[in-house]
């Protein structure tokens, strides 16, 4: 399997993936541009990156045997999570790797710019001595406030509390517990903070509502003066206002590791401007940062790679290795259940609805099922490369839309996953399964709401037909006759000479022009033959 580095990541994390006989590993000695990355990821499964290399649709669809992208670092905005999804490529990251790095970095720039250092520093190099024009003030006393306050907003808002800061956050998403033992003041309005902040900190994501979220009219609505410092991503603030808040002095300057293009373009007006710090995307450049997310890299693609578990991903819900045990058992079940529906529900349906009962109900995490019982579903389109990843937006794309719920109503089995198909309010078909015995035997037991009993693996020949005396024994005749061996059968009525469904578990598949022998009997309809 060849795993292709693209930007520079710690030798230890190469080291580990050279380690495995299975891994193919190169790595790229310079930035690969999109039009130079495509040849070179035709045959990739994996791809690591750093913030550098920009893995984009056409990336993702030249390399045809793509798994995984690994991300060593927080922001996957350098990836196309969307395309990754869709082609089903798991997207991972190794959060909390550069958090302190991060943080430490912020807090050199919260002092770089009380203190003025960079420009101090300049002006010595340059033979002057000049005490006066770099006074500057103490951060004791002052009003931090922080957007964002997970891992790197939360560890930046220690530190400035340890410096005698009062420190104000705003982070909408972010539980209030968490906060109030941080000693953080959490305002529910950004302008809140506005107002009463010297000290302005950007520890948040990219996102739609981030973006340019720091534009003219926010800078208005700060208190004149303040100091900004972004070390998280460039998009956050607009440059082109800031350059003027700056003119105006509303801002007073600012410390930025971080920019809308990187590289920042040599000729950038930022680079002249005497209120600005700037750093080039340093926050996670340390010795132990690079080593710490270098080697969880490999690790987590490694992983994912030749054992399936899936760690850290952006795009697949996080699955621990208990609550993996515990639905374990119903993947396959769900798995059979989309399968057998797939195979028997008309072509063009468009929702899913799953029930969870009895102690499926209390399952720790459903998504892996439902996605489960979607790919046995969509095995019926034929799609080789449909898999847990993109499993939810293909089925999206095609129109499907799919409901959980977890049932309190009272059902026959101890355990109950039920599966109901509708085109618009009409429901096409159902089927229902539970575990016989123990979770290694799964067995579907309702199907048309009619009780039958089906293995979940094998040629499955379903038929409705009169009951009558001798019907059984006909059919045995009819395919013993064309040499088909029959493992199990049973029949299921409505009541004594109604209509039936019979289910046939057999050891090989029948022709065709077997099914039609059967079908021509007036007494037999809906003949269908399944493989579970
Ligand atoms: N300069 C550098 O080299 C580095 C930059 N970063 C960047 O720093 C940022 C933060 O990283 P982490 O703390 O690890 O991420 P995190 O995910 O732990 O924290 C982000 C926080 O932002 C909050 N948030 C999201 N949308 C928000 C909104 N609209 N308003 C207010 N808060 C919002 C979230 O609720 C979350 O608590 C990311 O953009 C990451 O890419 C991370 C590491 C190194
Ligand atoms: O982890 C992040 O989000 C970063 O911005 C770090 O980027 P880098 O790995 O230093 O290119």
């Amino acid at each position: 399997m060849k795993i292709l580095v693209c930007d520079p990541i710690a030798p230890k994390g190469i080291e580990l993936l050279k380690a495995r006989p299975e891994f193919q590993v190169e790595v790229l000695s310079r930035r690969h541009s999109e039009e130079e990355l495509l040849p070179l990821v035709s045959d990739a499964v994996a791809l690591v990156v750093r913030s550098e290399t920009r893995v984009t649709r056409r990336v993702i669809e030249a390399a045809r045997s793509l798994r995984v992208v690994g991300r060593a670092g927080v922001g996957v905005d350098n990836v196309d999570v969307e395309a990754a999804t869709q082609h089903g490529v798991v997207v991972m990251n190794t959060p909390g790797g550069n958090t302190i790095s991060t943080a430490e970095l912020t807090m050199a720039m919260l002092l770089a710019l009380a203190r003025k250092l960079p420009q101090a520093h300049a002006s010595m190099v340059a033979g002057q001595w000049d005490r006066k024009q770099f006074s500057g003030i103490e951060l004791a006393g002052k009003k931090l406030g922080i957007l964002g306050l997970g891992r790197i907003g939360s560890e930046v808002a220690k530190r400035a509390l340890a410096f005698g800061m009062e420190v104000f956050g705003y982070d909408p998403f972010l539980a209030d517990a968490r906060v109030k033992s941080l000693g953080v003041r959490l305002v529910n309005e950004v302008d809140e903070l506005y107002r009463v902040a010297d000290f302005i900190t950007v520890h948040m994501p990219v996102t739609e509502l981030t973006r340019g979220m720091l534009n003219a009219s926010a800078f208005a609505r700060m208190k004149p003066g303040v100091r900004l410092i972004n070390c998280a991503r460039g998009e956050i603030i607009v440059e082109e206002d800031l350059l003027a808040a700056l003119e105006r002095g509303q801002v007073a300057g600012a410390a930025l590791d971080v920019y809308a293009t990187e590289p920042l373009p040599a000729d950038h007006p930022f680079r002249k401007h005497p209120a600005l710090i700037l750093t080039p995307h340093l926050g996670a450049s340390t010795k132990e940062a690079q080593e710490k997310c270098g080697v969880e890299v490999a690790e987590v693609i490694t992983s994912y790679l030749l054992t399936g578990e899936v760690r850290n991903a952006v795009n697949l819900p996080y699955l621990d290795a208990k609550t993996y045990e515990q639905v374990k058992p119903y993947l396959v079940l769900g798995e059979k259940l989309g399968r057998l529906l797939g195979q028997l529900a008309p072509e063009q349906v468009d929702r899913l609805y799953i029930t969870y009962g009895g102690r499926a109900r209390e399952l720790p995490n459903v998504d892996p099922v439902s996605r489960a019982v979607l790919m046995g579903f969509l095995s019926r389109t034929g799609m080789g490369t449909i898999n847990t990843v993109n499993v939810r937006s293909i089925a999206a794309t095609l129109g499907i839309t799919v409901e959980e719920k977890r049932s309190n109503e009272p059902v026959t089995y101890n355990e109950w996953l039920h599966v109901q198909v509708f085109q618009g309010d009409q429901k096409v078909i159902s089927a229902g399964g539970t575990f016989f015995g123990s979770p290694q035997n799964p067995r579907i037991v309702r199907l048309y709401s009619m009780p039958v009993e089906i293995p979940i693996s094998g040629h499955i020949l379903l038929l409705t037909n009169r009951d009558r005396p001798g019907m059984v024994g006909h059919i045995g005749t009819l395919l013993g006759r064309h040499g088909i061996n029959i493992a199990s059968m049973n029949l299921h009525r409505d009541e004594a000479g109604g209509r039936a469904l019979t289910v046939l578990h057999l050891d090989n598949a029948p022709d065709r022009s077997v099914l039609e022998e059967l079908e021509r009997d007036p007494d037999i309809d809906n003949v269908r033959l399944v493989y579970l």
